[in-house]
């Protein structure tokens, strides 16, 4: 039960809920959501989207349509001035149970209608191309993206998670690098983001190595999250004051900021330096700069247009 103490109502955490969603409705009406199959998208708040995977029964295992939808949701997000942070969490039981077994099976089936090597490592490294780019779309996207995980996050769920900018989860969350548990090297992200998402070679390759769950605390300990919260609807409801205090921000700045970020993250610094110089050019023209110095110079609020 929750106190709002002004009006000395008690509120059920169901009544709660349900505000919440006339909220989300509300807010959701007004704008351009894109509708998908595996994907619920609203808008909590003002200039904030919710994704979540919605395969609840099949425990957000990816499917075809999955990584298809995902690429497309978060590039339309990208291109949408409405939209100026992302909330990614999952519905169900799991955050994630990674791949589809049967959708993977599937697809790498096509292989065998070919007799030839080559003709075969075309269709599978097409299946590859297809999946890493929808993981890549998160990164690609100039609005950050917040993971919120609870319990299990295996696999292309790591993968996705660590595309994200942010990643936050659950006391019962766990994740897994299961692929080598497969008969696998994951191929379409973590291998390449874990180790610069956590900083600490030795131990990633520990969890790529052996598949071994790796539970919240750890998760924590070692920088893979950013904050554990006791439930899922706490860590929502906290990433989501989060997402409200970026998305009230200069959407240039925050944008150009993560297209900085993701740029310098592999490049030598330099490289990085040479890039942001070429952005504020033009960024620094920007009535946001204005907008923004005089708020904080008369210690007031402004509001800036959607980019
Ligand atoms: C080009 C390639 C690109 C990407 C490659 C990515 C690789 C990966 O993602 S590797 C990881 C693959 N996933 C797994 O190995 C997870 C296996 N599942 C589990 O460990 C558990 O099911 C669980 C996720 C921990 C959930 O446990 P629990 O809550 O106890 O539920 P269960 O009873 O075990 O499962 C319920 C139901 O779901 C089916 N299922 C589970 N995982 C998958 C899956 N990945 N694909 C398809 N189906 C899955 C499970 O078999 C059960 O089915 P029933 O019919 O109800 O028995």
């Amino acid at each position: 039960m929750v106190l709002i103490k002004k009006s000395f109502v008690l509120f059920s955490p169901s009544k709660l809920a349900s505000a919440r969603g006339v909220l989300n409705r509300l807010y959701s009406s007004n704008v351009d959501v894109p509708k998908f199959e595996t994907l619920a998208v609203s808008v909590p708040s003002k200039n904030v989207f919710h994704v979540e995977l919605n395969r609840p029964k099949q425990l957000n295992t990816f499917s075809k349509i999955m990584w298809k939808e995902l690429g497309v949701c978060f590039s339309s997000l990208n291109d949408n001035p409405e939209c100026r942070v992302i909330v990614l969490s999952g519905q169900g039981k799991h955050f994630s149970a990674g791949i589809d077994f049967n959708s993977l099976l599937e697809e790498t089936s096509k292989a065998e209608e070919f007799d030839d090597v080559a003709r075969k490592a075309k269709v599978l490294n097409a299946l590859a191309t297809y999946c890493q780019d929808s993981i890549s779309s998160l990164e690609l996207c100039l609005k950050p993206v917040l993971a919120v995980v609870h319990n299990a996050c295996i696999g292309a769920g790591v993968d996705l998670i660590t595309a994200a900018d942010m990643r936050y989860c659950t006391q019962d969350a766990w994740f897994q690098v299961k692929e080598v548990d497969l008969g696998l090297a994951a191929d379409v992200g973590t291998l390449q983001r874990l180790p610069k998402v956590v900083g600490n070679t030795s131990t990633v390759r520990e969890w790529c190595f052996t598949a071994r769950k790796v539970q919240s605390k750890e998760a924590s300990d070692l920088g893979l999250v950013t904050q554990v919260y006791p439930d899922k609807d706490t860590a929502l409801q906290q990433v989501l004051e989060i997402a409200k205090s970026i998305a009230s921000k200069s959407p240039v700045a925050v944008q150009m900021t993560k297209k900085s970020l993701v740029y310098s993250q592999s490049r030598p610094s330099q490289e990085g330096l040479e890039h942001i110089k070429l952005i504020n050019q033009t960024m620094l023209q920007s009535e946001d700069l204005k907008k923004a110095a005089m708020a904080t110079a008369t210690k007031t609020e402004t509001e800036f247009d959607n980019l």
